[in-house]
């Protein structure tokens, strides 16, 4: 059984009397890669946000690295990359790393150090000193998928990482994830893209506000005899393929 690093418990959340999460229960794998699938509107935002403890459910507990959330220990081990990008637009890509590795404690040396690891990373060194006003959509996805690694968190809860990304730099995301993971992180992250789905090493498929389906991509494909993560999404939201 591998061990889980996420627990939620019959989480219900609503906004203006609507139920937008309805009962979900997940344990999330450590140092693996789940994958939240689901259309616009299923709730994916809404759940990265409970779990990253940025909002409070009606009803049921998250469970993080054991704390109950939201909790303040836990949130300095936790990457967060919303959807859409708060940055400082006045300032430059390195200002920008700089005040949040300092925010996260980072000093000195190894703060710079970061700095420039994570930046080659999303291949933005060529433009660090740039403001970020004068950035790109996909550059501003890529700074701050940089600014949620920078303090190398055990969480890293990603929504929507890629969208914006073109696919050589994608890839190379994805690679990185990937080694994050064997090296211990536990990554979660949003997708409607169904080719990202199937580089995720656990699936969860949410429809309105439910989670339909929970295992690794080729179980998932297994278990109803379809040959893509789309039929296989369409068969357990109850449409047959
Ligand atoms: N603060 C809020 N107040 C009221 N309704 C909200 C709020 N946040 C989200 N919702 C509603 O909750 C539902 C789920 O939204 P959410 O952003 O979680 O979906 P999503 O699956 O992430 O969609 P997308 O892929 O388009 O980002 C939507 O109907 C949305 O309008």
């Amino acid at each position: 059984m591998t061990e889980s690093c996420i627990q939620i418990e019959q989480l219900t959340k609503k906004f203006n009397k609507k139920t937008i999460l309805n009962e979900i229960t997940l344990d999330i794998p450590c140092a693996k890669i789940t994958g939240l699938l689901g259309p616009s509107g299923a709730g994916k935002t809404t759940l990265i946000k409970q779990i990253a403890g940025m909002d409070t459910s009606d009803q049921g507990h998250i469970y993080v690295l054991s704390k109950k959330m939201p909790s303040l220990d836990i949130i300095h081990r936790i990457g967060y990359m919303a959807q859409s990008d708060a940055l400082y637009n006045e300032l430059s890509a390195y200002d920008n790393l700089d005040f949040f590795a300092q925010l996260y404690g980072l000093k000195g040396k190894i703060k710079k150090q970061r700095i420039y690891e994570v930046i080659e990373l999303v291949d933005l060194t060529a433009d660090l000193r740039k403001k970020v006003s004068k950035y790109s959509g996909g550059m501003k996805r890529r700074l701050s998928l940089a600014i949620a690694l920078v303090h190398q968190p055990e969480i890293l809860l990603l929504d929507e990482p890629t969208v914006g990304i073109d696919p050589v730099l994608r890839q190379s995301i994805w690679s990185e994830l990937e080694i994050l993971s064997n090296q211990g992180t536990t990554i979660i992250v949003t997708t409607h893209v169904m080719d990202e789905a199937e580089k995720c090493h656990q699936l969860a498929m949410l429809r309105n506000g439910r989670i339909i389906a929970f295992d690794t991509p080729n179980k998932l494909l297994e278990n109803t005899e379809t040959k893509s993560i789309e039929e296989a999404f369409l068969y357990y939201g109850g449409v047959k393929a």
